[in-house]
């Protein structure tokens, strides 16, 4: 498949939409015309740069309000189409969209309608130009791509056809059914957006909040495949309007916009194989087959980015959490912490990758390693998905373990099984004589939580979507002190490995302080599993380990929202622990720790009866307690408090 986007999707200025979509591997370009208006050049100026970037101007649009006006006004929009078609002759394209009229005054007659088209036709013949028809969902008389179809039949001229636009038909809901009936060489253009489901005025609702293909809610492999299967052999074309895209570095959407395309391709390709019809198999063969993912079995380890003082200052806080030092690295200023499973690493090694990263962000979340059954096929898949890998620096005998770059640059670990039954830290480590660890309370890494700037979100759900094959669940909306927090979730298909994606707007929330803190997206916090948490709560008061503390008020209230044994909610408050149960029964009992130096903390989480969510009915509690320990740590150091 060709693929091509619309300028309209990009922010920046016309050369630098066209250089980043060039260098993110289009094949081609929609001119929306206000970027050619403000553009301080000619269209052939703009054809020129196309042609120098290897770019196909595949389409002019929108032409607006043409058919069904007052009849003394055909004339003057003929004329004015005229005008359009010398300007495409300039771009050297030959297809124009034409979206259906807004105008209140629009003639609801659909042969006067049809009548119109086929003048303009006749007209756009002479130029060798193909008029392409669109359905905007809001159009004052036509706003169904099953209406255009009907107008298109009527007129039955080869130089007029229909553009499909996703969301047009599919925020509407409208009746799929006549796609099957549409010639693949009567559909002019195709054009698709995602967009999250929402209760809103369809034109607000599409002109601010449309996405790319895997980002939204949309069923978009049932929109396109019938298109594929009556032999549309167009381009597959993004128009998105949305306000984030409008400020995000041009390249990372540009590049985020090609990744969405391969995404719809290859859910599009599994759609059409699981029909088991001969043809649908031939049209699935024609679409983005990259290795299915793979299976992902948890997090293999954190690793912190750290210079020698922080490391001592964090490796305290792993001692106090209950890990050993358990191993020093064989030929870099690494060390490992371990505890029931769950490893934990402190890098320090200077001119590394980490120091990079500790240089740029401070002590820091620099990657996570997830176990996979298959690291060269994960790998393979993340880079067909244009994703970067990335290969460190190793030792003699030392594993080169393949790692992906996260949308922030931080990496992204696939451990495979060890090899006869030695571990990445057999091969790395020289193991540590370290004091008998005490029974590992901590069991796991359940999950861990990252602060996002606001307007990458959409990068990295596609990110996990496309290149791991996660899922994701849906949007809670979650208050702080100051502001709403925004969390969303993803998460491997069985969710060993779960990474909740937290944003805000708002610009003094614990979030937008985190932002500030990493200078970009950083670790929130890391949730490890426990099987008896009031051992964990109690091993980790005796080793100092500073526990955030929740207001007995949440405890009062715990007694009127659930029918607890009051002894048992005496224990939790004692030992500054959450509690939250859902309409299954399951139930989840977790405590946080105070901030490391105002940068992550860390929870203590004990799930019960397949609790699966993440007490979120607890997050206005925590981000006040947080806000309230904060405030006392400052009276505290303030100049004035002596
Ligand atoms: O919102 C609009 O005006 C608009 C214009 C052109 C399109 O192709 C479209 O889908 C919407
Ligand atoms: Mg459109």
């Amino acid at each position: 498949m060709q693929h091509s986007i619309a300028t309209v999707s990009l922010s920046g200025t016309l050369p630098e939409k066209l250089e980043a979509i060039a260098a993110a591997g289009f094949d081609g370009v929609e001119i929306f015309e206000n970027d050619l208006l403000y553009f301080d050049g000619s269209p052939r100026d703009a054809k020129r740069i196309c042609d120098d970037l290897g770019l196909k101007i595949m389409l002019f649009q929108p032409f607006r309000d043409f058919e069904g006006g007052r009849r003394d006004k055909l004339q003057h929009n003929l004329d004015r189409a005229e005008r359009k078609f010398d300007l495409m002759q300039e771009l050297g394209t030959d297809r124009i969209l034409v979206c259906s009229s807004v105008q209140p005054d629009v003639i609801r007659d659909d042969a006067l309608i049809a009548d119109d088209f086929a003048k303009l036709a006749e007209r756009a013949a002479k130029r060798d130009i193909l008029v392409g028809y669109e359905a905007l969902a809001w159009g004052r008389y036509v706003n169904s791509y099953r209406h255009v179809w009907d107008i298109v039949k009527a007129v039955d001229h080869p130089n007029l056809g229909i553009i499909l636009d996703s969301f047009h038909t599919l925020s509407i809901n409208d009746d799929l059914s006549t796609l099957a009936e549409i010639p693949g060489d009567k559909i002019v253009f195709l054009q698709l957006a995602d967009a999250p489901l929402m209760a809103m005025d369809v034109m607000e609702w599409s002109r601010h909040f449309r996405c790319f293909p895997g980002q939204g809610e949309f069923d978009l492999a049932s929109f396109l495949g019938p298109i594929l299967k009556n032999g549309y052999k167009g381009p597959l074309s993004l128009e998105i309007f949305n306000d984030g895209f409008r400020a995000a570095p041009t390249r990372i959407t540009a590049a985020d916009g090609l990744r969405s395309l391969l995404y719809l391709e290859e859910t599009t390709r599994k759609a059409l194989e699981s029909s088991n019809k001969a043809e649908d198999a031939r049209v699935a063969e024609t679409l983005f087959a990259p290795p299915p993912p793979v299976r992902y079995d948890g997090v293999e380890f954190l690793e912190f980015a750290v210079d020698d003082a922080a490391a001592r200052r964090l490796a305290s806080w792993f001692d106090k959490l209950g890990f050993a030092h358990t191993g020093t690295h064989k030929s870099k200023n690494v060390s490992l912490y371990s505890q029931g499973g769950v490893n934990l690493i402190l890098n320090a090694e200077p001119d590394s990758f980490a120091h990079a990263f500790f240089v740029a962000h401070g002590p820091s979340l620099c990657a996570a390693a997830f176990r996979v059954d298959d690291s060269r096929a994960a790998l393979e898949r993340a880079k067909l998905y244009k994703s970067r890998s990335f290969e460190s620096r190793v030792g003699p005998n030392e594993r080169q373990i393949p790692a992906v770059r996260a949308p922030d640059g931080s990496l992204q670990y696939l451990v495979d099984p060890g090899e006869d039954g030695r571990t990445i830290y057999d091969s790395d480590f020289d193991p540590v004589e370290t004091k008998s660890p005490q029974a590992a309370l901590l069991t796991g890494i359940d999950h861990f939580a990252l602060g996002l700037p606001a307007e990458t979100l959409d990068t990295w759900i596609l990110f996990f979507r496309a290149v791991y094959g996660f899922t994701t669940e849906h949007e809670w909306v979650l208050p702080d002190p100051y502001g709403l927090v925004k969390s969303r979730v993803v998460r491997s298909p069985d969710g060993a490995i779960r990474v909740p994606l937290n944003i805000s707007e708002n610009r003094n929330t614990a979030i937008a302080r985190s932002v500030s803190t990493y200078r970009g997206s950083g670790l929130q916090h890391v949730a490890f599993a426990t099987g008896d948490i009031f051992a964990a709560v109690a091993a980790a008061r005796e080793a100092g380990l500073p526990l955030l503390e929740i207001p007995r008020n949440y405890y009062d209230d715990l007694a009127a929202r659930f029918d607890l044994d009051p002894d048992f909610i005496e224990r939790l408050a004692e030992a500054n622990i959450l509690y939250d149960r859902d309409p299954n029964g399951g139930e989840l009992l977790h405590v946080y720790t105070e901030p490391f130096e105002e940068r992550f903390f860390f929870e203590i989480i004990e799930r019960h009866h397949g609790y699966e969510q993440y007490g979120a009915a607890n997050v206005a509690v925590r981000l006040a307690a947080q806000a309230q320990s904060r405030a006392r740590q400052q009276s505290r150091h303030a100049p004035w408090s002596d």
